[in-house]
């Protein structure tokens, strides 16, 4: 469980980067944190993280508060930061020196996710691509089996067949006692995995929901044009006619769009929170 209350940071005291923050997770979900650039992403998992320490505010992760960095909780999680920076070593010497750390760490998996990414274990961190060294590191992070599994912008520099692979991978490896965020501003590489959106814009999270509840309230369709769909929140139009949002007034059941409803969300604020009842 993950409770964050009131927190507020900021990295410089005059400059709020995150401002009276709430935000309670539970196990058992793969939540996509999803926000523009620099609203904050990095630097709220970074808290949970216990890397950097919040202004004011209270972070519990179980009964732990991340800023104590005890040996138990940071056992407990493992962070994928955007930036990857790897030793000149092996893949292969990465993990005899890194895993001990994760006493759940799983070998067999590890070297299973890297014949998936096609990529030999003997190969050298420094002379392997940066997409691919970012396959290391997600199959290291797996690998790991920690209760909570945090990606910042993972399929950055993936192919786009590896980004298939790495939801497969994501939804295959989660286990209900799990917490996995996924921060990206990439929404459409996530479509399908994630269970539970959380938008963090204006230096708070904004919104919180379960996909299913979203597909509950609002629809996401292609109509050729606009007179076809009634209630239309948003539209974006294209060459074969109009994707829209739309109240979903009828019950009708349609598949979540994460980049249409994050690009709704973005110029129809205050209507869609009005909806969820969060103005
Ligand atoms: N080390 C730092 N020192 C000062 N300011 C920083 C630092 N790191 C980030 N910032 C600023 O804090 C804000 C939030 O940055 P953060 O990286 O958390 O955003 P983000 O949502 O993860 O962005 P992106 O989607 O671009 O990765 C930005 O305005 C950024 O410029």
């Amino acid at each position: 469980m993950i409770n964050i209350q009131n927190l507020t940071f900021g990295y410089q005291k005059n400059k709020l980067v995150l401002d009276n923050l709430n935000l309670k997770l539970e196990q058992g979900k793969i939540y996509g944190l999803l926000g523009a650039n620099g609203t904050g992403k990095s630097s709220l998992l970074h808290q949970i993280c216990g890397i950097i320490f919040p202004q004011s505010g209270k972070i519990q992760v179980d009964n732990h508060e991340p800023a104590q960095r005890e040996l138990d909780f940071l056992k407990s999680i493992y962070i994928l930061p955007e930036e990857v920076d790897t030793p000149n070593i092996s893949i292969t010497a990465y993990a005899e020196i890194y895993s001990p750390f994760y006493e759940n760490f799983d070998f067999s998996l590890f070297d299973q996710l890297l014949t998936d990414f096609e990529i030999p274990k003997k190969s050298n961190l420094h002379e392997i691509s940066y997409g691919q060294k970012k396959k290391v590191m997600i199959a290291f992070g797996i690998a790991t089996q920690t209760k909570y599994l945090f990606l910042d912008e993972p399929t950055n520099g993936l192919d786009i067949p590896s980004k298939k692979q790495f939801r497969k991978i994501i939804a295959s490896a989660f286990q209900d006692d799990k917490i996995i965020i996924i921060s990206t501003h990439q929404v459409r590489d996530l479509d399908q995995l994630i269970d539970c959106i959380l938008i963090l814009d204006d230096k708070k999270i904004i919104l919180q929901e379960n996909v299913d509840d979203i597909t509950e309230k609002l629809l996401f369709k292609q109509v050729l044009d606009l007179s076809q769909a009634a209630n239309v929140i948003y539209s974006e139009g294209g060459l074969k006619g109009h994707v829209v949002v739309a109240e979903n007034l009828n019950q009708e059941n349609t598949k979540l769009d994460m980049e249409l409803f994050f690009n709704a969300i973005t110029v129809q604020k205050n209507l869609i929170l009005s909806l969820f009842n969060k103005l």
